[in-house]
C-alpha cells in the first residue's frame, strides 16, 4: 500500500490494534510487530505512554518498526536483558480461523517476527477480518527466507515440494533483502492442507533460514471488520515450535 493509494482496511486494522494494545499493562515486555496493521499498535502504546503514563519495555520485530518505536518513545531493550516477553502483537496475512495458524511475512519480516512470538506468553494476531482463509495458501504466497548463498538450489527444491517459487525482488529489479540480508521466495503451494508437514519438509532444506507459516502459536486473534470487532482463541491450547 503506498501513501498515494488509501488502505480501506485501514480503520479496521486501527480497532483491532487498539483493542489489542489494551491488553498491554505497565512493567510488561512486549513484542511489537511489523506491517500497517501492527502499526497502529504501536502508535496506540505511544500514545498510551504519553498520555496514560504507561510504562513497558519493547523489543521490535524490524527495523522499521524500531524506528517508529524510538519516535514513539517506546523504551527498547533487547534478548540479552530481557529473554522473555509477556506478550507479542503482531498482524498476519492469513488466518485460519479453525486453528489460528497463520501466513506471515509478505512484509518481509518474518523471521525475527517468528523469534519474538516464540519469546512471548501470549501472542496476539490483528488483522482486519478480509485475512480469515478456509486453508492456508489460498490468499497469498508462503515467504520462505533463504540465505542468498545457493539460493538457486533451495528455490528448486521447493519446487520439487509443489511450490511455483518467485524471488521477491525490488521496483527496480533488485532482490528484496531482509533485516538479515537475507533472501525472500515467495511459494505459491495449492491449498496447505497439512501445514506441518509442509513445515518440516521446508526446514529440512538446506538454505532455508525460516519460512511464513506460524503453527499453534497465536494465543489469541482479533479482527475487525464491517460485523464488529471479533477474538479468537485456539481450541486445542498452543504449544510453540
Ligand atoms: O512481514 C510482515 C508481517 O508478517 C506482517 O505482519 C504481515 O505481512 C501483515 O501485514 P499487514 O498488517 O500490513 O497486512
Amino acid at each position: 500500500m503506498t501513501a498515494t493509494q488509501p488502505d480501506p482496511a485501514a480503520a479496521f486494522k486501527q480497532q483491532s490494534a487498539i483493542q489489542a494494545a489494551s491488553l498491554v499493562q505497565t512493567g510488561m515486555a512486549v513484542g511489537l510487530g511489523t506491517g500497517s496493521t501492527a502499526k497502529f499498535v504501536v502508535a496506540e502504546l505511544g500514545r498510551r505512554i504519553r498520555e496514560e503514563g504507561l510504562r513497558i519495555t519493547a523489543i521490535p520485530t524490524s527495523i522499521v518498526t524500531e524506528k517508529q518505536a524510538r519516535e514513539e518513545g517506546i523504551p527498547l531493550t533487547t534478548f540479552g536483558q530481557q529473554p522473555e516477553l509477556d506478550i507479542a502483537i503482531d498482524g498476519a496475512d492469513e488466518i485460519e480461523p479453525a486453528t489460528l495458524n497463520l501466513i506471515k511475512g509478505l512484509g518481509g519480516a518474518l523471521l525475527w517476527e517468528k523469534i519474538v512470538a516464540a519469546a512471548a506468553a501470549q501472542f496476539v494476531v490483528v488483522a482486519d477480518a478480509s485475512k480469515y482463509v478456509d486453508h492456508l495458501g489460498l490468499r497469498c504466497p508462503l515467504p520462505v527466507e533463504v540465505i542468498p548463498f545457493g539460493w538457486e538450489n533451495a528455490a528448486r527444491k521447493l519446487g520439487h515440494l509443489g511450490a511455483q517459487v518467485t524471488p521477491r525482488r525490488m521496483r527496480d529489479g533488485s532482490f528484496f533483502l531482509t533485516d538479515e540480508k537475507n533472501l525472500i521466495l515467495d511459494c505459491v503451494f495449492p491449498a496447505i492442507m497439512e501445514p506441518e508437514k509442509l513445515s518440516a519438509d521446508l526446514h529440512a532444506i538446506v538454505g532455508v533460514v525460516e519460512h511464513g507459516l506460524f503453527l499453534h502459536m497465536a494465543t489469541q486473534t482479533i479482527t475487525a471488520g464491517p460485523e464488529g470487532i471479533r477474538v479468537l482463541t485456539p481450541q486445542g491450547g498452543r504449544t510453540c515450535p
